[in-house]
């Protein structure tokens, strides 16, 4: 033990300066031992900031995307998945088919309340259609941004020898009349978010920014696994039924429901049950089925009904008479949201699986908010995570957006700019342009987002581009426009300019404006930045 005492510490040894050092060997001495401290201290704080760094690369990316609805938020997810979880997409592509074949026949169905109308409105009222007509709120159709005549169609002239359609397209409508009780199957079956109708609003554009009501809970949060495609996804094979009596239960309802009566009158919903049926729709007679609730069978059945309505909904839409009622009242179905009746062969064929563009194009309201989580399997960002919030953009589903605004790291704007001419569908006073820049507004000026990196789409910038080249004139909605041209460059200046004006006045500390033009239904393409 008195030994080991007496050991001088080798540690020490060798760390101690050398005997006999001279004053200037000890200055170069202490000068190499300051380098080798400084550049272990550089490797130490280099680990410090990897360990950091690994940490972050953890923690997913937050993105919260917002916008007025059909604004293009869910569109611009489904472009996220396929170029970044194109397995999701794929996953998931098959259940999409119910919703673009609800788009299709939706077109179908409105288009064939306009003729019904046109018709009636150029018939005498002995053979007028007994009939009231559910608004239009799929089709885009002008509208004076001054006027506060609610009315959505203007209306024709009532000279029957005005009224391009004959009794072939009678026949034609009523051939398709099954479709409108597909419609509302398909509607049960595919719940509150394919419905057309939403709760008008009185919150106004940003409800949380009133206080009261943005305290909730994440209450309304579902997963994108959840809901309607989780119902989908379960979709087995089923044994192939008789086409005749499948479309023979559709006849059935379809003529209780609205085909007309002999007379070649539509009789109400509210009327059926009584009446003959006509000779159209009552080829086949079966029993009603005693439970609606649809199942899987069921949506084949509407399949099966589509399968054998395609050359009667392609002959509607191709044909010159209905283009010329349409455009009369300034009805252009083809720039709505999931048309699909230039692809109706395609889609309604049987056996038809939905591409990815189609799924792209779909239109299936977003209710509540829903996560997708995306994981990079490739790129600078590989192995990161990010998590995707979709929100419902109506007015009525804004209040549960509050929530999401905490611990964010990005939000994606979307505002619709094509929309300048268009009104607001759960409140028909509000021009939709001014309600995307007061939401925009109030998205900047939330306190709780002061800290967060805006990211605006001036969206639809495809479907502006033919507004304009239509001659649709920015001015005549937007009066501060004044006499600036009326090309795609100077109204997108003017929008952005509109934007960026309201970031600068609102945003609670000086935040960076990033913005883009895109049209994200064509795969996110950023037209210009
Ligand atoms: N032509 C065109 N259509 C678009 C564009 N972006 C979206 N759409 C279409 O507009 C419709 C509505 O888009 P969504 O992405 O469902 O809108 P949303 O903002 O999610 O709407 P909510 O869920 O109601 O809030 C869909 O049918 C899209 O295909 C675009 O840039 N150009
Ligand atoms: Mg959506």
């Amino acid at each position: 033990m008195a030994r080991a005492l007496e050991t001088p510490d080798p540690l020490a040894v060798a760390i101690e300066p050398p005997q006999n050092e001279t004053p200037a060997e000890r200055w170069a001495r202490e000068q190499r031992e300051a380098h080798a401290r400084r550049i272990s201290e550089q490797i130490d704080e280099q680990i410090r900031a990897e360990k950091q760094a690994m940490k972050k690369r953890r923690q997913p990316m937050r993105l919260l995307l917002l916008g007025q609805s059909e604004s293009g938020k869910s569109t611009t997810v489904k472009n996220f998945q396929l170029a970044y979880a194109y397995d999701a997409f794929l996953a998931e592509r098959a259940a999409w088919r119910a919703v673009i074949h609800l788009n299709l026949i939706r077109s179908v169905n409105n288009i064939i309340e306009i003729l019904w109308k046109e018709i009636s409105a150029n018939s005498s009222p002995t053979d007028a259609p007994a009939r009231s007509y559910t608004p239009m709120t799929e089709l885009h159709g002008a509208l004076d941004a001054d006027s506060d005549d609610e009315s959505e169609e203007p209306e024709p002239s009532a000279d029957p020898s005005s009224c391009p359609l004959t009794e072939s397209h009678r026949e034609l409508m009523l051939r398709l009349s099954p479709l409108r009780q597909v419609q509302r199957d398909l509607e049960r079956s595919l719940g509150a978010a394919s419905s057309e109708e939403l709760p008008t609003s009185s919150g106004g554009a940003a409800p949380w920014s009133l206080g009261g009501g943005g305290w909730r809970t994440r209450e309304f949060s579902v997963t994108s696994r959840s809901g309607w495609k989780g119902a989908l996804g379960r979709i087995r094979e089923v044994g192939r039924k008789s086409i005749d009596s499948t479309i023979g239960r559709y006849e059935r309802r379809g003529s209780e429901a609205s085909s007309p009566s002999p007379e070649g009158r539509v009789s109400s919903p509210a009327k059926t049950g009584g009446g003959r049926r006509s000779s159209v729709a009552a080829r086949v007679s079966l029993p009603e089925r005693a439970v609606e609730k649809m199942e899987d069978a069921d949506i084949e059945d509407a399949a099966e009904v589509i399968a054998s309505c395609a050359e009667d909904m392609s002959a509607l839409w191709q044909d010159p008479a209905v283009r010329a009622v349409l455009s009369n009242r300034c009805m252009r179905p083809e720039e709505g949201p999931g048309f699909f009746l230039n692809d109706a062969a395609r889609v309604a064929a049987r056996g038809y699986q939905p591409s990815n563009d189609d799924v792209v194009r779909a239109r299936l309201r977003t209710m509540g908010v829903q996560e997708h989580r995306i994981m990079f399997e490739k790129g600078s960002d590989a192995g990161s995570e990010w998590l995707i919030y979709d929100v419902g953009g109506a007015r009525s589903l804004r209040n549960a957006w509050y929530p999401y605004f905490d611990n964010i790291n990005a939000i994606i704007f979307l505002a619709p700019i094509s929309c300048f001419d268009e009104r607001l569908a759960e409140d028909r006073r509000v021009n939709r342009l001014q309600d995307s820049l007061l939401l925009w507004k109030a998205v900047c000026s939330t306190s709780l987002l002061a800290g967060v990196q805006l990211i605006l789409f001036l969206n639809k910038c495809d479907l502006l581009e033919k507004k304009l080249s239509r001659g649709v004139r920015v001015v005549d909605y937007v009066p501060t426009y004044g006499s600036k041209p009326n090309d795609l460059e100077s109204v997108t200046r003017y929008f952005r300019s509109q934007f960026k004006d309201i970031s600068a006045r609102h945003s609670p500390k000086p935040r960076v404006f990033y913005s883009f033009l895109t049209s994200v239904v064509v795969r996110l393409l950023l037209l210009s930045a």
